[in-house]
């Protein structure tokens, strides 16, 4: 009986064009627990490729070779649990399973740890691209096992994006580094996504551009910022409903979901004592939306704001200048971020290679990658991006720009929390002096908490009254 060189489990979205794409190099065998997915895959997606449909777990471990490698492409959470518990009674030893989906860090780093114990090998691998990156080239972050990653390399290194520097997948460190690094991806996902939509809303509530003329934008700015969120956000504005002939956007409900890894990534910043507001308030403003029957009932207490007359020309040119300021700080955070996990969960990331396989297959890619690697190159153990050759500048002439674009927003009524995050954790990270001392002074008057002084060395306490 043939044995096939992966297994993959999990044939929705991306594990359909996960498998498709592993195809095109490798054999692969694939399962589903809902049968007819599986039946509705082979039949209407693939055509000559080498994919084999197993309808029972044992008929999906006896196709592999060995020692086995099983993908997991199934909903991050207590179902990779109850996969990996189903598997196990005919896994042997040395077999690998690689978690491709969402999954949180630290059910990764206990998942290793139990499996091990029993001799099976683990990788948690980040995956980003959506469907068409699954099919044509995702970027792939894995961590865990060293040596299993050895032994899947080259199936993921086929199945990545390529660039000149070669394919966008490289093994990122020990237990969860893999999807902590993604926990992080999606994290600057969330920022950059809210940055887009802040301007939007500027663009039609102060501007009163129509969605065409927001998509000119959008792609006009993007010639130079190559990033893929402008790019589509840019075909969003273009797109028309196929049911009304309107603008699909204007249809669609101001209301946005998640699943979880912005969420997850601001927890983990605060666990680490790490401030990351600009992807904060991404999250922040998801769940904001999330509350529209509240916000419809709240508008109708308030008077409307009035819209702040502003010269087109000028304005544009701001905006564009707040979504290069605020993306380059998002990005600052997430990397931020990673450093201070690295050095506490000894991952060893390399930072300049996150950047280099996140320059495509990614929902992040975009031309700020380039110089964030050099950033890297010139010094691997950067604290931060905002005072690097590559960014220095530039900031510092853009968050000027900004001023006039913050108050003709809150003139206007335009919530603007993710730019003006951004901007004010930039002006933070250049103060000399902070208000802290005023913290300290309060903390030490209501709790007798003590306080450090600028003249002497030491711990302090008044009796304040
Ligand atoms: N969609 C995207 O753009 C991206 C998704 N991801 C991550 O990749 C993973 C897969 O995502 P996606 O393709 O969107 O699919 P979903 O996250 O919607 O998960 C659906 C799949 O999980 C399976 N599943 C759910 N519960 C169980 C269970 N208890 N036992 C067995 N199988 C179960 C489903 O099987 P069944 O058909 O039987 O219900 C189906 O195959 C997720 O972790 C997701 O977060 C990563 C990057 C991008
Ligand atoms: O990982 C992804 C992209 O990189 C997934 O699309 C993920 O679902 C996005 O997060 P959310 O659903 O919370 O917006």
């Amino acid at each position: 009986m043939k044995k096939y060189e992966i297994g993959l489990i999990g044939l929705s979205v991306m594990g359909q064009n996960l498998a498709l794409n592993i195809a095109r190099n490798h054999s692969i065998s694939v399962y589903n627990r809902t049968e007819s997915k599986t039946k509705d895959f082979i039949k209407n997606k693939v055509d000559k490729q080498e994919i084999k449909a197993a309808y029972g777990l044992e008929d999906f471990i006896s196709s592999l070779a060995k020692p086995r490698k099983i993908m997991l492409m199934i909903k991050a959470g207590k179902p990779v649990d109850l996969v990996i518990d189903s598997l196990l009674p005919y896994l042997s030893k040395d077999d690998i399973i690689i978690d491709g989906g969402n999954s949180h860090f630290e059910d990764t780093n206990r998942r290793l740890k139990n499996l091990e114990e029993k001799g099976i090998r683990y990788l948690g691998v980040g995956i980003s691209g959506g469907e068409y990156g699954a099919l044509h080239g995702p970027s792939i972050m894995p961590g865990g096992t060293k040596e299993a990653y050895a032994e899947v390399a080259d199936i993921l290194k086929d199945a990545a994006a390529k660039t000149d520097k070669g394919a966008c997948v490289s093994y990122l460190g020990p237990k969860s580094a893999g999807h902590y690094v993604k926990m992080i991806h999606n994290g600057i996902e969330y920022g950059i996504m809210e940055i887009l939509a802040e301007i939007y809303d500027y663009l039609r509530k102060v501007l009163q551009l129509k969605p065409d003329e927001m998509g000119d934008v959008f792609a006009e700015w993007n010639q130079e910022l190559d990033s893929y969120l402008v790019e589509i956000t840019a075909k969003i504005m273009k797109k028309n409903d196929p049911k009304t002939g309107k603008k699909l956007i204007d249809l669609i409900l101001d209301k946005a979901k998640h699943k979880g890894t912005g969420k997850w990534s601001v927890q983990s910043a605060l666990d680490l004592g790490t401030a990351i507001p600009t992807i904060n308030a991404g999250v922040n403003a998801r769940l904001v939306s999330s509350i529209k029957q509240e916000r419809v009932e709240n508008a109708a207490q308030f008077d409307k704001s009035s819209r702040a007359l502003v010269d087109k020309k000028e304005i544009l040119s701001q905006l564009k200048s707040a979504l290069y300021f605020a993306s380059v700080i998002a990005y600052a955070e997430g990397f931020k971020l990673l450093k201070t996990a690295s050095e506490e969960y000894n991952y060893n990331l390399n930072y300049k290679e996150i950047a280099r396989i996140w320059e495509d297959g990614c929902i992040i890619r975009s031309g700020l990658l380039e110089p964030i690697q050099q950033a890297f190159a010139d010094n691997m153990n950067l604290n931060t991006l905002i005072t690097t050759e590559q960014f220095k500048d530039q900031l510092n002439v853009k968050a000027n720009q900004l001023t006039e674009l913050i108050s003709t927003a809150a003139q206007s009524g335009v919530p603007l929390t993710a730019i003006h995050s951004a901007l004010d954790y930039f002006n933070s990270l250049k103060s000399e002096e902070l208000p802290a001392n005023l913290i300290q002074a309060q903390r030490d008057f209501f709790g007798a908490h003590t306080y450090q002084r600028r003249d002497e060395k030491g711990t302090f306490h008044t009796n304040w009254e």
